[in-house]
C-alpha cells in the first residue's frame, strides 16, 4: 500500500469529519449549487454565507457563478415544495433517502420545475453529478426519480398535491410552511386578501439593497459607481439588481456603503427622526446591536450631530462584528445583555431590534423558512418584552424608544407592544417616522411589507419616555 492510500489513523475514538465532495469539474455551477445544500443540510450553514466563499474559492465567476446562485438559493427557497414532489416520486420515505442524495435529487427537481433548463439536460446533469460522487447505482436512482418528477410541470404538481384548504394551497405553491403562511395572513389582518401576494414576493430572489453611509457618500453618487438606482424610501438606499456579490464592489469595500434591506434603513432612520420633548442631548442607544447594521447607520446620523451611541450586543462575536461595521464613527461598543446592560439611564433615542423568528427576511435567508418552528416564538416574545421593558427604563422623560422585529408575526409586534401599553407605556404613532412611505395602515405601528414596499417586512412601534 503506497503511503497516500494508507487509511489515516483513528484518534482518540472521536469521529473524523466527512470529507467534502471532490469537484469533478465538468460542471462546477451545479457542483458549488449541491456543496451549498449540503452545507446547509448537514451542517445548518448559511446559504448566503456558503456561497460567496465557494465561488471565491473555486475561482467561479460570470455566468457560472450565476447559474450556481440560482440554483442554489432556488433549491434552499422552494425546499417544502420540491420535497413533496420528489416524495411522490420515491417508492421510500424522503427521511429514508441518504443526505447526499437528497441534495441531488433537490438540485434536479428545482431545475426541472422552477427553471428553463431543458428536462434532459437538468436529468442528465443531476446523474453526472450522482455519479461522480455516489456511484452507479444512485445515478440510477436520480434518473429514475427525476424522469417522473419531469412528466408534469410546477402548476400540475401543485394541483395533484395541494391541500384542499386555501392556505394550504397557497403555502405549496409559494413554497412557505404552513405556519409561516398561517402567521403572514394573521398580520395581514383585514387586508388577508393579500396573502398570496406576499407569498410570492416572499418567494422571489430580492434585488440587493445597500446603504450609503450618511458623511460618507451620497445614494446618487452610489448609484452611480455601482450601476444601481436610488431606492424609493430611504434617502440612503440603492437597489443592485445585476446580482453579483456586492462584498466585491469598491464603495463596499472601503467602508462608503453596506449591505442593508431599506426596511432596515427605514427603522434606524425613523429613530433619528421621532421628536423629542425637549432638546436633544445626542445620546442614543442601540439595545440590540449586533452585527451592527442600524448601528452604523444611526451612529453616522447621531456623529453628524456632534452626537454618540451607545451599542449593546451580548454575544462576544456579534459585537465584534458591529466594531468593524462602525469602525471609524462615534459607536461605543458594551457586551452585555440589553436586560440590564449596566448603562446610566437618560438616553434621548433608543432602538430595541429585537432579537425575533426573522420571518420578515426570509426572501433574504433562502433556507431560513424550513428551519424555523413555531415552537421557538414564545420564548422570543418574552425576551422581547423584557428587552423593551429595559428601554423604557433606560430613556429619559420625553425621550423616545424604537421597537422593531424583523418579523411581521403578530405575537412578536403588536402582542409585544399590547402588553408594554398595558403596562403604562405611551405610545406614539410611528407613521409619520417613515415620511413618504404610503400604505401604512391605520397605525400606530408601522408594518413594512415586500409586496407593497418592496422592503422586507420590518415591523416598529414607538413609545414615549
Ligand atoms: C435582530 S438582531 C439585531 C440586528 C441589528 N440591529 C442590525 O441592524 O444589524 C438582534 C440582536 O439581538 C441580540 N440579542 C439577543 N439577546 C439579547 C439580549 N438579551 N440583549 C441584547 N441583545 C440581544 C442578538 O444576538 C442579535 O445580534
Amino acid at each position: 500500500m503506497t503511503e497516500s492510500r494508507r487509511p489515516a489513523r483513528r484518534t482518540g475514538g472521536t469521529r473524523r469529519p466527512r470529507p467534502a465532495p471532490v469537484p469533478t469539474g465538468g460542471d462546477p455551477a451545479r457542483e458549488v449549487a449541491r456543496d451549498v445544500l449540503t452545507a446547509v443540510r448537514a451542517r445548518d450553514a448559511y446559504a448566503n454565507l456558503v456561497l460567496p466563499g465557494l465561488l471565491r474559492e473555486r475561482k467561479i465567476s460570470g455566468r457560472d457563478a450565476a447559474l450556481a446562485t440560482e440554483l442554489a438559493y432556488g433549491t434552499c427557497r422552494a425546499q417544502g415544495l420540491l420535497d413533496a414532489v420528489l416524495e411522490d416520486c420515491t417508492d421510500r420515505p424522503l427521511a429514508d433517502v441518504d443526505g447526499a442524495l437528497l441534495d441531488v435529487l433537490r438540485l434536479g427537481a428545482y431545475q426541472l420545475l422552477r427553471t428553463r433548463i431543458g428536462a434532459h439536460a437538468a436529468v442528465s446533469t443531476s446523474v453526472d453529478l450522482a455519479r461522480a460522487t455516489l456511484g452507479q447505482a444512485r445515478a440510477g436512482f436520480v434518473n429514475a426519480v427525476l424522469r417522473k418528477v419531469g412528466r408534469q410541470d410546477e402548476a400540475a404538481w401543485v394541483a395533484q398535491l395541494a391541500p384542499d384548504d386555501e392556505l394550504g394551497r397557497l403555502a405549496l405553491t409559494h413554497a412557505h410552511p404552513r405556519w409561516i403562511a398561517e402567521a403572514f395572513r394573521d398580520a395581514l389582518g383585514a387586508d388577508a386578501g393579500e396573502l398570496e401576494e406576499v407569498l410570492r414576493a416572499d418567494d422571489t430572489r430580492p434585488a440587493v439593497h445597500l446603504v450609503a453611509r450618511p458623511g460618507e457618500i451620497s445614494a446618487e453618487e452610489l448609484a452611480a459607481v455601482t450601476g444601481g438606482d436610488a431606492g424609493p424610501w430611504s434617502p440612503y438606499a440603492v437597489h443592485l439588481t445585476d446580482g453579483g456579490d456586492p462584498g466585491q464592489l469598491d464603495a463596499v469595500r472601503e467602508g462608503l456603503a453596506g449591505v442593508q434591506d431599506e426596511g432596515s434603513q427605514l427603522v434606524a432612520r425613523a429613530v433619528s427622526l421621532a421628536p423629542l420633548d425637549g432638546p436633544d442631548g445626542l445620546r442614543w442607544l442601540d439595545l440590540c446591536a449586533g452585527p451592527g447594521g442600524k448601528a452604523a447607520l444611526l451612529g453616522a446620523l447621531a456623529g453628524i450631530e456632534g452626537g454618540r451611541l451607545d451599542a449593546v450586543e451580548p454575544s462576544e462575536h456579534r459585537a465584534g462584528l458591529v466594531r468593524r461595521t462602525a469602525k471609524d464613527l462615534p459607536v461605543d461598543v458594551h457586551v452585555a445583555d440589553g436586560r440590564d446592560p449596566g448603562l446610566e439611564p437618560g438616553y434621548d433615542r433608543i432602538l430595541v431590534d429585537a432579537p425575533c423568528t426573522g420571518l420578515g427576511a426570509l426572501r433574504r435567508r433562502p433556507e431560513a423558512r424550513w428551519r424555523r418552528q413555531p415552537a421557538g416564538v414564545a420564548e422570543l416574545v418574552v425576551l422581547q418584552g423584557e428587552l423593551l421593558a429595559s428601554a423604557l427604563r433606560l430613556v429619559r422623560p420625553g425621550g423616545v424608544v424604537v421597537y422593531a422585529t424583523c418579523s411581521p408575526h403578530r405575537d412578536e409586534t403588536t402582542g409585544v407592544v399590547a402588553a408594554a401599553v398595558a403596562a403604562g407605556a405611551v405610545q406614539l404613532d410611528a407613521r409619520p417616522l417613515v415620511p413618504g412611505v404610503p400604505q401604512l395602515g391605520d397605525g400606530p405601528h408601522v408594518q413594512l411589507w415586500p409586496h407593497r414596499h418592496g422592503t422586507d417586512a420590518m415591523f416598529l412601534a414607538a413609545f414615549r419616555g
